[in-house]
């Protein structure tokens, strides 16, 4: 038989495909075409199936999905360790607020976003799922170098440069839905920033619409235990049940943080099919809490991944938010069996895709999706011997073994180098920002 012409030949050492799972498979290689996996098969027999215009040999590597970011508010690498050791409120309401109030502008997200989105590319990351203000400008960006991308239309009550009231900012953000809605790699979110900033009236505005234009909801819930309490003496209800009451509860919510959940909460979470964004290294730093993810894994919860943004975490690196979740579950649950390695993985590929609708699309490096690839390089003498392969992946390497990225096909990261983008261009960026918030 001929051998079929395909566009990319990845022949990797071991492929964590994700699923099945538990799986490692060795000396297999990844057939790509128009952007697509087209095969998973023995390195030897796709030499034989294929032809390709380029073969990339990956022989001291682990192949794995590209990672997805499931909540980020990307252009807050501007204020990347602008202020520590603030719990939650006190961080926003005396830090980062008024910075925002004062530098947010379509400037600052696009330039942002721009350094996350490298940053992001760089650690093996290939999705993000962003909030922010002016979400044009982090589209922008992000087309720039090639992520994909879901980008919140932010809604918050307060006025801000963006936008005056809750109308403005849903107009403006559903002007950039349309604007951008054929973007090969962009999708949209209703992107609420939490039950304490949104009105009853706005939430149930942005349930109908999520419903009507098939989007999920990305909103922060139940993050620290004086949300919870204020809402109780404020409305008499805990946030989830309002969220519950107001019709937003569904398989298409993610949850962001849900660190303080009763019974109740998780029931409701459970009953309703929604899906949490855990973001450990976050909810340690601002002292939060720990995330019940064992209970809600035992409940059928789908829980992914979330950085946080780089002022709270201080970094978009989710091998970090891998391990930081896996010991965080063993820790608090006194179970070391708690979030082994390759449901770390998963949390940080296909569940995370399962949370944005994107599974048939993204997260698993399967035959017919997409081919959003990370490539990690396993080579250096600290990591070696290897006897899990999966193991190392969490507990061992670290972003800065990422080699090689590719989305849709399309190669982001070669040899550790972006190859859209340079890092003069993105120091120079930095700095630029550095010096303006400084004043
Ligand atoms: C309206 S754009 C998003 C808004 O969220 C703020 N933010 C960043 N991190 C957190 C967090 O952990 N909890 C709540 N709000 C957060 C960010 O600064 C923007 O103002
Ligand atoms: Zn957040």
């Amino acid at each position: 038989m001929m051998p079929t012409p395909v566009d990319l030949l990845i022949e990797a050492r071991w492929i964590i495909p994700v699923e099945p799972a538990d799986t490692t498979l060795e000396h297999h290689a990844v057939a790509v075409h128009n952007g697509r996996i087209v095969a998973v098969l023995p390195t030897a027999e796709a030499r034989l199936r294929y032809t390709a215009a380029e073969t990339v040999s990956l022989p001291e590597h682990i192949l794995t999905p590209g990672l997805i970011n499931l909540h980020c508010h990307a252009a807050m690498t501007l204020m990347r360790g602008l202020a520590d050791d603030l719990p939650l409120m006190r961080w926003l309401q005396e830090a980062i607020w008024p910075t925002e109030a004062r530098h947010a502008s379509t400037a600052f997200v696009r330039d942002g976003s721009l350094l996350a989105a490298a940053e992001m590319l760089r650690g093996g990351i290939t999705t993000c799922n962003d909030m922010y203000f002016y979400p044009e400008a982090t589209a922008e960006a992000f087309d720039r170098v090639g992520l994909r991308a879901v980008l919140g239309i932010t809604i918050i009550e307060f006025p801000s440069q963006y936008a005056s009231d809750a109308d403005d900012y849903l107009h403006k953000g559903l002007a950039t839905f349309d604007a951008w809605r054929d973007h090969p790699l962009i999708r949209f979110a209703l992107a609420p920033h939490a039950p304490y900033t949104v009105a009853d009236a706005t939430l149930e505005r942005i349930g109908s619409l999520a419903d009507e234009l098939e989007l999920p909801i990305h909103i922060h819930i139940h993050e620290t235990a004086q949300e919870v309490e204020d809402s109780l003496r404020t409305c008499g209800q805990r946030p989830i049940t309002r969220l519950e009451t107001l019709g937003l509860l569904g398989p298409n919510l993610i949850g962001v943080h849900a660190v303080h959940l009763n019974d109740g909460d998780i029931e409701r979470l459970a009953l309703h099919g929604c899906a949490v964004a855990h973001c450990p290294t976050s909810n340690m730093k601002l002292a939060s809490g720990a995330a019940p993810v064992a209970r809600l894994l035992d409940k059928g919860l789908n829980v992914g991944l979330g950085t946080d943004g780089a002022a709270s975490n201080n970094r978009l690196d989710l091998f970090r938010e891998m391990q930081q979740a896996s010991l965080l579950a063993k820790l608090s649950t006194g179970d070391a069996t708690a979030l082994p390695a390759h449901r770390a993985l998963r949390m940080a590929t296909l569940d995370g895709a399962r949370a944005l609708g994107l599974d048939h699309e993204i997260g698993s490096i399967a035959t017919g999706k997409a081919a959003d690839l990370c490539a990690v390089h396993i080579a250096d003498p600290d990591a070696l011997p290897c006897f899990h392969p999966v193991s190392h992946l969490i507990h061992v390497l670290g972003r800065h073994d990422v080699s090689d990225v590719w989305v849709a096909g399309q190669q982001r990261l070669q040899g550790g180098r972006l190859l859209q983008i340079t890092n003069t261009e993105l120091l120079s960026t930095a700095r630029l920002w550095q010096n303006r918030l400084r004043q």
